[in-house]
Protein backbone atom coordinates (compact mmCIF):
# COMPACT_ATOMS: atom_id res chain seq x y z
CA UNK A 1 0.00 0.00 0.00
CA UNK A 2 1.07 3.72 -0.63
CA UNK A 3 1.94 6.31 1.51
CA UNK A 4 0.61 9.68 1.43
CA UNK A 5 3.33 12.67 1.89
CA UNK A 6 2.41 12.95 5.68
CA UNK A 7 2.81 9.02 6.22
CA UNK A 8 6.28 9.17 4.69
CA UNK A 9 7.83 11.94 6.52
CA UNK A 10 6.73 10.37 9.95
CA UNK A 11 7.59 6.45 8.80
CA UNK A 12 10.77 8.02 7.88
CA UNK A 13 11.20 10.72 10.85
CA UNK A 14 9.97 7.30 13.45
CA UNK A 15 12.47 4.97 11.91
CA UNK A 16 9.95 2.92 10.34
CA UNK A 17 9.62 1.00 7.30
CA UNK A 18 6.25 2.08 6.48
CA UNK A 19 2.71 3.77 9.04
CA UNK A 20 -0.79 3.74 8.57
CA UNK A 21 -3.44 5.73 9.39
CA UNK A 22 -4.00 5.28 13.55
CA UNK A 23 -0.50 4.24 13.91
CA UNK A 24 0.99 5.82 16.90
CA UNK A 25 4.33 6.86 16.13
CA UNK A 26 7.32 8.86 18.17
CA UNK A 27 9.05 11.27 15.15
CA UNK A 28 12.43 12.45 15.84
CA UNK A 29 11.06 16.85 15.57
CA UNK A 30 13.75 18.70 13.08
CA UNK A 31 12.23 21.99 13.97
CA UNK A 32 10.90 22.98 17.26
CA UNK A 33 9.21 26.71 17.14
CA UNK A 34 7.72 29.15 20.12
CA UNK A 35 7.14 32.60 20.51
CA UNK A 36 6.40 34.70 23.30
CA UNK A 37 4.51 31.37 25.18
CA UNK A 38 8.10 30.07 24.88
CA UNK A 39 7.74 31.15 28.46
CA UNK A 40 5.58 28.50 29.52
CA UNK A 41 7.34 26.47 27.70
CA UNK A 42 10.96 27.02 29.96
CA UNK A 43 8.73 26.66 33.24
CA UNK A 44 7.15 23.22 31.99
CA UNK A 45 10.91 22.46 30.82
CA UNK A 46 12.40 22.91 34.43
CA UNK A 47 9.93 21.03 35.91
CA UNK A 48 10.87 17.74 33.60
CA UNK A 49 14.14 18.02 35.21
CA UNK A 50 12.95 18.99 39.01
CA UNK A 51 14.30 16.57 41.47
CA UNK A 52 15.81 14.36 39.44
CA UNK A 53 19.36 15.67 39.60
CA UNK A 54 19.82 16.08 35.63
CA UNK A 55 20.84 19.04 34.77
CA UNK A 56 18.63 21.31 31.88
CA UNK A 57 19.46 21.10 28.74
CA UNK A 58 17.69 21.13 25.41
CA UNK A 59 18.34 18.22 23.12
CA UNK A 60 19.63 20.55 20.40
CA UNK A 61 19.69 24.44 20.42
CA UNK A 62 20.54 24.69 16.62
CA UNK A 63 16.66 22.75 16.34
CA UNK A 64 14.98 25.53 18.47
CA UNK A 65 13.47 28.69 17.15
CA UNK A 66 12.29 31.59 18.71
CA UNK A 67 10.24 34.43 17.45
CA UNK A 68 9.26 37.49 19.25
CA UNK A 69 6.06 38.72 17.72
CA UNK A 70 2.94 38.53 19.23
CA UNK A 71 3.10 41.66 21.18
CA UNK A 72 6.09 43.61 19.84
CA UNK A 73 7.51 45.89 21.11
CA UNK A 74 6.13 45.12 24.34
CA UNK A 75 3.00 46.82 25.28
CA UNK A 76 3.33 45.83 29.37
CA UNK A 77 6.00 45.22 31.61
CA UNK A 78 4.86 42.00 32.08
CA UNK A 79 5.38 40.93 28.37
CA UNK A 80 8.67 42.94 28.61
CA UNK A 81 9.60 40.52 31.53
CA UNK A 82 8.27 37.70 30.03
CA UNK A 83 10.41 38.27 26.71
CA UNK A 84 13.40 39.16 29.08
CA UNK A 85 13.62 35.90 30.89
CA UNK A 86 12.95 33.77 27.55
CA UNK A 87 16.06 35.93 25.75
CA UNK A 88 17.69 34.77 29.55
CA UNK A 89 17.16 31.02 28.62
CA UNK A 90 18.35 31.57 24.50
CA UNK A 91 21.56 32.89 25.96
CA UNK A 92 21.87 30.14 28.70
CA UNK A 93 21.70 26.89 25.98
CA UNK A 94 23.03 28.45 22.94
CA UNK A 95 19.99 29.06 21.18
CA UNK A 96 20.73 29.99 17.30
CA UNK A 97 17.38 30.17 15.58
CA UNK A 98 16.31 33.61 17.76
CA UNK A 99 14.86 36.66 16.44
CA UNK A 100 14.11 39.07 18.66
CA UNK A 101 12.43 42.60 18.68
CA UNK A 102 14.88 43.85 14.91
CA UNK A 103 13.91 46.20 12.56
CA UNK A 104 16.61 43.61 10.43
CA UNK A 105 15.21 40.22 11.25
CA UNK A 106 12.12 40.81 12.73
CA UNK A 107 8.69 39.43 12.15
CA UNK A 108 5.67 36.94 12.27
CA UNK A 109 7.11 33.20 13.33
CA UNK A 110 5.53 31.62 10.53
CA UNK A 111 7.23 34.24 7.85
CA UNK A 112 10.63 34.03 9.03
CA UNK A 113 10.96 29.86 9.46
CA UNK A 114 10.38 30.19 5.57
CA UNK A 115 12.28 33.12 5.11
CA UNK A 116 15.33 32.01 6.78
CA UNK A 117 15.56 28.92 5.14
CA UNK A 118 14.59 26.94 8.58
CA UNK A 119 11.94 24.64 7.19
CA UNK A 120 12.82 22.16 4.65
CA UNK A 121 10.53 19.89 2.82
CA UNK A 122 9.77 16.50 4.97
CA UNK A 123 10.83 18.31 7.69
CA UNK A 124 8.74 17.04 11.34
CA UNK A 125 8.38 20.64 12.33
CA UNK A 126 6.28 21.33 15.40
CA UNK A 127 5.06 24.82 17.36
CA UNK A 128 3.37 26.54 19.84
CA UNK A 129 0.92 27.74 17.50
CA UNK A 130 -2.17 26.56 15.84
CA UNK A 131 -1.22 28.43 12.48
CA UNK A 132 2.48 26.01 12.10
CA UNK A 133 0.35 24.26 9.86
CA UNK A 134 1.91 27.26 7.73
CA UNK A 135 4.79 25.14 7.05
CA UNK A 136 3.07 22.46 5.14
CA UNK A 137 3.80 25.31 2.49
CA UNK A 138 7.42 23.95 2.20
CA UNK A 139 6.96 20.50 2.02
CA UNK A 140 7.13 19.57 6.02
CA UNK A 141 4.59 17.95 8.19
CA UNK A 142 4.09 20.60 10.16
CA UNK A 143 1.73 21.22 13.52
CA UNK A 144 0.75 23.06 16.58
CA UNK A 145 1.54 21.45 20.19
CA UNK A 146 0.86 22.80 23.36
CA UNK A 147 3.86 23.67 25.94
CA UNK A 148 3.89 20.62 27.90
CA UNK A 149 4.47 19.04 24.66
CA UNK A 150 6.85 21.45 24.06
CA UNK A 151 9.01 21.17 26.67
CA UNK A 152 9.34 17.24 26.24
CA UNK A 153 10.34 18.13 22.67
CA UNK A 154 13.04 20.72 24.41
CA UNK A 155 14.39 17.59 26.03
CA UNK A 156 14.01 14.38 23.89
CA UNK A 157 13.92 15.82 20.16
CA UNK A 158 10.41 13.81 19.73
CA UNK A 159 7.31 13.75 19.54
CA UNK A 160 4.94 11.40 21.63
CA UNK A 161 2.15 9.67 21.04
CA UNK A 162 1.58 11.05 17.28
CA UNK A 163 -1.09 9.57 16.05
CA UNK A 164 -0.98 9.61 12.13
CA UNK A 165 -3.30 11.34 10.65
CA UNK A 166 -5.94 10.23 7.78
CA UNK A 167 -5.53 12.50 4.62
CA UNK A 168 -7.92 14.58 2.56
CA UNK A 169 -6.76 15.48 -0.78
CA UNK A 170 -7.58 18.44 -2.38
CA UNK A 171 -6.99 18.77 -6.12
CA UNK A 172 -7.27 22.42 -7.56
CA UNK A 173 -7.51 22.91 -11.40
CA UNK A 174 -7.93 26.29 -13.34
CA UNK A 175 -6.38 29.55 -13.47
CA UNK A 176 -7.63 32.13 -10.97
CA UNK A 177 -9.47 35.26 -12.16
CA UNK A 178 -8.44 38.45 -12.49
CA UNK A 179 -8.50 40.24 -8.36
CA UNK A 180 -8.86 36.37 -7.45
CA UNK A 181 -6.38 34.23 -5.73
CA UNK A 182 -5.44 31.71 -3.19
CA UNK A 183 -6.52 33.52 0.21
CA UNK A 184 -10.15 33.05 -1.97
CA UNK A 185 -9.65 29.84 -2.50
CA UNK A 186 -8.59 28.54 0.95
CA UNK A 187 -11.77 30.82 2.52
CA UNK A 188 -14.13 29.08 -0.14
CA UNK A 189 -12.75 25.67 0.76
CA UNK A 190 -13.25 26.03 4.64
CA UNK A 191 -16.77 27.10 4.04
CA UNK A 192 -17.02 23.85 1.96
CA UNK A 193 -15.58 21.71 4.74
CA UNK A 194 -16.97 23.77 7.72
CA UNK A 195 -15.21 24.50 10.38
CA UNK A 196 -14.44 20.75 11.91
CA UNK A 197 -14.53 19.22 8.00
CA UNK A 198 -10.98 18.22 8.38
CA UNK A 199 -10.66 17.44 12.19
CA UNK A 200 -7.02 15.74 12.96
CA UNK A 201 -6.96 14.95 9.06
CA UNK A 202 -4.42 15.94 6.77
CA UNK A 203 -4.98 18.44 3.43
CA UNK A 204 -2.82 17.74 0.85
CA UNK A 205 -3.06 20.10 -1.79
CA UNK A 206 -2.15 19.06 -5.51
CA UNK A 207 -3.64 20.41 -8.66
CA UNK A 208 -1.91 22.61 -11.75
CA UNK A 209 -2.74 25.71 -9.76
CA UNK A 210 -1.11 24.77 -6.90
CA UNK A 211 1.82 23.99 -8.61
CA UNK A 212 1.63 27.18 -10.33
CA UNK A 213 1.37 28.80 -6.89
CA UNK A 214 4.43 30.94 -5.49
CA UNK A 215 5.08 29.65 -2.18
CA UNK A 216 3.33 33.28 -0.56
CA UNK A 217 0.18 31.60 -1.73
CA UNK A 218 0.96 28.39 -0.56
CA UNK A 219 1.67 29.52 3.12
CA UNK A 220 -1.87 31.57 3.14
CA UNK A 221 -3.63 28.16 2.43
CA UNK A 222 -1.44 25.83 4.74
CA UNK A 223 -1.76 28.72 7.21
CA UNK A 224 -5.78 28.64 7.22
CA UNK A 225 -5.95 24.92 7.08
CA UNK A 226 -6.18 24.80 10.74
CA UNK A 227 -9.24 26.88 10.10
CA UNK A 228 -11.28 23.69 8.60
CA UNK A 229 -9.90 21.90 11.80
CA UNK A 230 -6.84 20.32 9.92
CA UNK A 231 -3.67 19.07 11.63
CA UNK A 232 -1.94 20.29 9.00
CA UNK A 233 -1.99 21.50 5.51
CA UNK A 234 0.57 20.30 2.99
CA UNK A 235 1.84 21.15 -0.48
CA UNK A 236 4.13 18.38 -1.27
CA UNK A 237 7.88 19.64 -2.17
CA UNK A 238 8.37 20.55 -5.64
CA UNK A 239 10.48 23.16 -8.70
CA UNK A 240 8.76 26.29 -6.57
CA UNK A 241 9.84 25.02 -3.25
CA UNK A 242 13.42 24.78 -4.65
CA UNK A 243 13.27 28.14 -5.86
CA UNK A 244 12.10 29.37 -2.95
CA UNK A 245 14.69 28.21 -0.58
CA UNK A 246 17.74 29.01 -3.18
CA UNK A 247 16.51 32.25 -4.39
CA UNK A 248 14.99 33.98 -1.13
CA UNK A 249 16.19 31.48 1.35
CA UNK A 250 19.33 31.70 0.36
CA UNK A 251 19.75 27.79 1.02
CA UNK A 252 23.05 26.30 -0.51
CA UNK A 253 22.93 22.62 0.85
CA UNK A 254 20.89 19.65 -0.55
CA UNK A 255 17.33 19.90 -0.50
CA UNK A 256 15.32 16.27 -1.16
CA UNK A 257 11.53 16.11 -1.42
CA UNK A 258 9.16 13.81 -0.82
CA UNK A 259 5.76 13.38 -2.56
CA UNK A 260 3.31 11.10 -2.13
CA UNK A 261 3.05 7.29 -3.90
CA UNK A 262 0.81 7.39 -6.95
CA UNK A 263 -1.45 4.53 -4.78
CA UNK A 264 -1.47 6.15 -1.35
CA UNK A 265 -5.05 6.07 0.06
CA UNK A 266 -7.03 9.05 0.69
CA UNK A 267 -10.17 9.45 3.01
CA UNK A 268 -11.28 12.03 1.18
CA UNK A 269 -10.49 13.64 -2.37
CA UNK A 270 -11.92 17.24 -2.84
CA UNK A 271 -11.73 18.61 -6.46
CA UNK A 272 -11.71 22.73 -6.92
CA UNK A 273 -12.15 24.49 -9.98
CA UNK A 274 -11.05 28.45 -9.63
CA UNK A 275 -11.85 29.24 -12.85
CA UNK A 276 -15.39 30.92 -11.96
CA UNK A 277 -14.59 31.22 -8.26
CA UNK A 278 -15.91 35.12 -7.17
CA UNK A 279 -13.91 36.98 -4.11
CA UNK A 280 -15.27 35.56 -0.83
CA UNK A 281 -15.74 36.87 2.70
CA UNK A 282 -16.06 34.99 5.70
CA UNK A 283 -18.45 36.91 8.09
CA UNK A 284 -18.77 37.16 11.62
CA UNK A 285 -18.39 35.53 13.71
CA UNK A 286 -16.89 31.86 12.41
CA UNK A 287 -14.30 31.71 9.66
CA UNK A 288 -16.28 28.72 7.71
CA UNK A 289 -18.98 31.54 7.79
CA UNK A 290 -17.73 31.82 4.26
CA UNK A 291 -19.78 34.26 1.15
CA UNK A 292 -19.68 35.42 -1.95
CA UNK A 293 -18.55 39.16 -1.74
CA UNK A 294 -21.89 40.08 -3.50
CA UNK A 295 -23.49 38.88 -0.04
CA UNK A 296 -21.61 41.44 1.76
CA UNK A 297 -20.78 44.05 -0.55
CA UNK A 298 -22.06 47.52 0.51
CA UNK A 299 -21.07 46.89 4.63
CA UNK A 300 -19.76 50.00 6.23
CA UNK A 301 -16.11 48.98 7.80
CA UNK A 302 -14.10 51.18 10.08
CA UNK A 303 -11.12 49.40 10.35
CA UNK A 304 -9.23 47.96 7.28
CA UNK A 305 -6.24 45.31 8.23
CA UNK A 306 -3.71 44.31 5.78
CA UNK A 307 -1.17 42.00 7.00
CA UNK A 308 -0.28 38.62 9.38
CA UNK A 309 1.23 35.74 8.86
CA UNK A 310 -1.83 34.89 5.96
CA UNK A 311 -0.98 38.08 4.17
CA UNK A 312 1.23 39.94 4.76
CA UNK A 313 3.90 39.29 2.34
CA UNK A 314 5.64 41.29 -0.69
CA UNK A 315 2.97 40.40 -3.42
CA UNK A 316 -0.17 41.23 -0.90
CA UNK A 317 1.71 44.52 -0.11
CA UNK A 318 2.05 45.04 -3.76
CA UNK A 319 -1.48 43.92 -4.67
CA UNK A 320 -2.51 46.50 -2.14
CA UNK A 321 0.08 49.61 -3.59
CA UNK A 322 -0.82 48.89 -6.50
CA UNK A 323 -4.85 49.56 -6.05
CA UNK A 324 -3.84 52.58 -3.43
CA UNK A 325 -1.59 54.33 -5.54
CA UNK A 326 -2.45 57.99 -5.92
CA UNK A 327 -6.45 56.83 -4.22
CA UNK A 328 -7.28 58.07 -0.27
CA UNK A 329 -8.64 56.11 2.39
CA UNK A 330 -12.47 56.88 2.89
CA UNK A 331 -13.29 59.34 5.62
CA UNK A 332 -14.10 57.69 8.91
CA UNK A 333 -12.30 53.87 7.91
CA UNK A 334 -8.51 53.61 9.09
CA UNK A 335 -6.49 51.33 7.34
CA UNK A 336 -3.64 49.38 9.34
CA UNK A 337 -0.66 47.81 7.76
CA UNK A 338 1.98 45.70 8.68
CA UNK A 339 4.59 43.42 7.12
CA UNK A 340 5.10 39.83 7.88
CA UNK A 341 8.80 40.34 8.47
CA UNK A 342 11.01 43.26 8.78
CA UNK A 343 12.44 41.88 5.80
CA UNK A 344 8.93 41.99 4.14
CA UNK A 345 8.89 45.73 5.42
CA UNK A 346 12.25 46.66 3.57
CA UNK A 347 11.30 45.12 0.76
CA UNK A 348 8.55 47.35 0.26
CA UNK A 349 9.96 49.98 1.04
CA UNK A 350 12.43 49.90 -1.54
CA UNK A 351 9.78 49.13 -3.58
CA UNK A 352 7.68 52.09 -3.16
CA UNK A 353 4.75 50.23 -1.71
CA UNK A 354 5.12 51.73 1.95
CA UNK A 355 5.09 55.32 0.38
CA UNK A 356 1.82 54.55 -1.51
CA UNK A 357 0.29 53.02 1.30
CA UNK A 358 0.94 55.94 3.85
CA UNK A 359 0.41 58.71 0.98
CA UNK A 360 -3.06 57.18 0.81
CA UNK A 361 -3.63 57.68 4.31
CA UNK A 362 -2.68 53.99 5.33
CA UNK A 363 -0.58 53.43 9.23
CA UNK A 364 2.44 51.17 8.19
CA UNK A 365 2.73 49.54 11.64
CA UNK A 366 6.19 47.33 12.77
CA UNK A 367 6.29 43.55 11.63
CA UNK A 368 4.62 41.33 14.47
CA UNK A 369 0.97 40.00 15.34
CA UNK A 370 -0.71 43.42 15.89
CA UNK A 371 -4.03 43.68 15.31
CA UNK A 372 -4.41 40.42 14.18
CA UNK A 373 -4.62 39.23 17.64
CA UNK A 374 -6.11 42.55 19.11
CA UNK A 375 -4.41 42.13 22.34
CA UNK A 376 -1.68 44.57 21.62
CA UNK A 377 -3.09 47.27 18.97
CA UNK A 378 -5.43 47.82 16.30
CA UNK A 379 -8.60 46.88 18.81
CA UNK A 380 -12.03 47.85 17.73
CA UNK A 381 -14.35 50.06 19.16
CA UNK A 382 -17.75 49.06 20.42
CA UNK A 383 -19.85 47.56 17.47
CA UNK A 384 -16.88 48.40 14.68
CA UNK A 385 -16.46 46.54 12.07
CA UNK A 386 -13.54 45.44 10.36
CA UNK A 387 -12.49 43.85 7.02
CA UNK A 388 -8.74 42.03 7.39
CA UNK A 389 -6.54 39.47 5.73
CA UNK A 390 -6.02 37.75 8.92
CA UNK A 391 -6.93 34.87 9.49
CA UNK A 392 -9.49 34.35 12.29
CA UNK A 393 -12.99 36.11 13.15
CA UNK A 394 -14.05 35.16 16.32
CA UNK A 395 -15.47 36.97 18.39
CA UNK A 396 -13.74 39.59 20.79
CA UNK A 397 -10.57 38.57 17.91
CA UNK A 398 -9.59 42.35 17.78
CA UNK A 399 -9.88 42.91 21.09
CA UNK A 400 -13.33 43.67 21.85
CA UNK A 401 -16.16 41.32 22.01
CA UNK A 402 -18.78 43.60 20.25
CA UNK A 403 -16.69 44.02 17.16
CA UNK A 404 -17.08 42.15 13.92
CA UNK A 405 -14.24 41.39 11.68
CA UNK A 406 -14.71 40.23 7.84
CA UNK A 407 -12.15 38.19 6.73
CA UNK A 408 -11.03 38.46 2.63
CA UNK A 409 -8.02 38.64 0.48
CA UNK A 410 -5.41 42.09 0.30
CA UNK A 411 -7.06 43.11 -3.34
CA UNK A 412 -10.32 43.09 -1.27
CA UNK A 413 -8.89 45.14 1.37
CA UNK A 414 -7.40 47.32 -0.42
CA UNK A 415 -10.56 48.06 -2.69
CA UNK A 416 -13.09 48.52 -0.02
CA UNK A 417 -10.46 50.87 2.17
CA UNK A 418 -10.85 53.45 -0.83
CA UNK A 419 -14.90 53.26 -0.47
CA UNK A 420 -15.13 52.42 2.92
CA UNK A 421 -17.56 49.64 2.20
CA UNK A 422 -17.08 46.22 1.59
CA UNK A 423 -16.41 46.28 -2.06
CA UNK A 424 -15.65 44.13 -5.36
CA UNK A 425 -12.77 44.62 -6.54
CA UNK A 426 -13.66 43.41 -10.09
CA UNK A 427 -15.79 46.67 -9.99
CA UNK A 428 -13.78 48.90 -8.24
C1 LIG B 1 -1.42 33.17 20.81
C2 LIG B 1 -1.21 31.96 19.94
C3 LIG B 1 -0.93 30.77 20.77
C4 LIG B 1 -2.33 31.82 18.90
C5 LIG B 1 -2.34 30.51 18.13
O1 LIG B 1 -2.13 29.43 18.64
O2 LIG B 1 -2.61 30.49 16.96
C6 LIG B 1 -2.28 32.98 17.92
O3 LIG B 1 -1.14 33.01 17.15
C7 LIG B 1 -3.51 32.99 17.04
O4 LIG B 1 -3.39 33.21 15.85
O5 LIG B 1 -4.61 32.82 17.58
S1 LIG C 1 -0.26 37.03 12.82
FE1 LIG C 1 -2.15 36.39 13.83
S2 LIG C 1 -2.54 34.30 13.15
FE2 LIG C 1 -0.40 34.80 12.69
S3 LIG C 1 0.74 34.00 14.47
FE3 LIG C 1 0.26 36.17 14.83
S4 LIG C 1 -1.67 36.16 15.99
FE4 LIG C 1 -1.44 34.13 15.10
Amino acid sequence: MGMTVVEKILARAAGLPSVKVGDVVEPRVDLAMSHENAALVINQFHEVYEGTGLSAKVWDPSRIAIIFDHRVPAESPKTATNQKKIRGFVADHGITKFHDIRGDVGGICHQILPEYGYVRPGYVVVGTDSHTTSHGAMGAFSFGIGATEMASVWSLGIAVNIEVPATIKVVVHGEFPPFVGPKDLILHLIGKLTAQGANYKVLEFHGETIRKMSTSGRIAICNMSVEAGATSGIVPGDAETLRYLREEAGVTDPIPCVTPDLDASYVQTVEIDVTRLVPQIACPHMVDNVKPIGDVVGTRIQQIVIGSCTNGRLDDLAAAADILRGKKVAQGTRMLVFPASSKIFAQALDKGYVHDLMAAGAVVMNSGCGPCLGVHEGALGDHEKALSTTNRNFKGRMGNPTGEVYLCSPVVAAASAITGVITDPRKG
